[in-house]
């Protein structure tokens, strides 16, 4: 199908926004799954050529135990050691008080909670149900807005979860839908976005697409009535308590389709590639984005 069908059969659909805003979460989402601890100094590294490329949020690290990642046991030192390029945001996850007040403290100025849609993936990911996850999430909301700190919200296994309203009642700016396993297809992604949209505003939502059944890029053309959509640079990444589950959609290959649809993100590809082919020489891992195979930047 060309690209102007393509757009046609989209934009009957829904409307194609005129610019998407990108968030690139390859140094929490991609590197927190490494075996092999990845120097402190590579991770900053990342971060400020990520910077460089013009993408407006770069998810930098998580403030969580390190018994559970101890991939992010060095946080405090890669919220301290970037150079914060004026006008990108550089929010980290936290998922109780405890994480909260460490990422304040490193400076943070905008921090993640991340909550699930199964019962068992919360168990396994934050050591508690849903349920209290939610409690925890209220009292990290509380002492964000005391300190007027923007939080973004996750919901993990989002295909058919009823938890994303909850989120954004509690008063998470964003919601990120994640497709945690990347099992999502373009259809069950369009009922997903029907259900939710009917609670949430498109405006406050993202999608977090993982490609482990290669489905991501569709998912996301198919979800593009969100303007938001997370990626990670090479493809780094897959959750270390949801097995199976292969890197985030690379951002390479979101930037390529977006800039192919005429769509702006204000990311310069060429930059990002050079990113991306950094950290997989310092970590000694092959892209997987489509878009640095092809154009051998790897
Ligand atoms: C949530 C906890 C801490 C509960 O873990 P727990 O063991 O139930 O916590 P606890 O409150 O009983 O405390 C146990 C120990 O952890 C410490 N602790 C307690 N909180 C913190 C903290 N914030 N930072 C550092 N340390 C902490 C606490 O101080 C204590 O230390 P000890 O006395 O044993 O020395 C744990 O389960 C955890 O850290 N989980 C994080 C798991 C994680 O990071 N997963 C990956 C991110 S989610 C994801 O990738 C999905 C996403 C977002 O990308 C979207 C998608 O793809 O779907």
């Amino acid at each position: 199908m060309c690209v102007f069908c393509l757009q046609t059969c989209v934009k009957a659909a829904h409307a194609l926004p005129q610019t998407v805003k990108i968030v690139e979460v390859g140094p929490r989402d991609g590197l927190q799954n490494e075996k092999t601890v990845v120097p402190t100094e590579a991770k900053i590294n990342l971060i400020n050529m990520l910077s460089e490329s013009g993408l407006p949020v770069i998810e930098a690290t998580s403030f969580v135990s390190p018994k559970w990642v101890p991939q992010m046991a060095d946080q405090v030192e890669v919220m301290q050691g970037i150079s914060k390029k004026p006008g990108v945001s550089y929010p980290v996850l936290t998922p109780n008080l405890k994480g909260f007040q460490a990422a304040v403290s490193a400076g943070a100025s905008e921090v993640a909670i991340f909550g699930a849609a199964s019962e068992l993936f919360s168990k396994k990911n934050i050591n508690c149900s849903v349920e209290e996850s939610l409690q925890r999430f209220e009292e990290v909301m509380k002492a964000a807005k005391e300190a007027a700190v923007p939080v973004r919200g996750y919901v993990s296994c989002v295909v058919g979860c009823p938890y994303e309203d909850r989120l954004y009642s509690m008063g998470c700016y964003e919601i990120s839908l994640g497709d945690t396993i990347g099992v999502g297809t373009p259809g069950s992604m369009t009922k997903m976005l029907e259900a939710v949209t009917k609670e949430v505003p498109v405006s406050a939502l993202a999608v977090h697409c993982h490609d482990t059944y290669g489905q991501a890029l569709a998912n996301i053309l198919i979800a593009l009535q969100v303007s938001v959509v997370d990626s990670s640079v090479a493809g780094l990444g897959g959750c270390p308590y949801a097995q199976g589950a292969s890197g985030n959609v690379a951002t390479e290959d979101v930037v390529y389709m977006l800039h192919g649809l005429g769509i702006k993100t204000g990311v310069d590809l060429s930059k990002l590639m050079d990113a991306g082919a950094f950290i997989c020489r310092t970590i000694n891992r092959k892209t997987s984005s489509k878009v640095a195979q092809a154009t051998c930047k790897l």
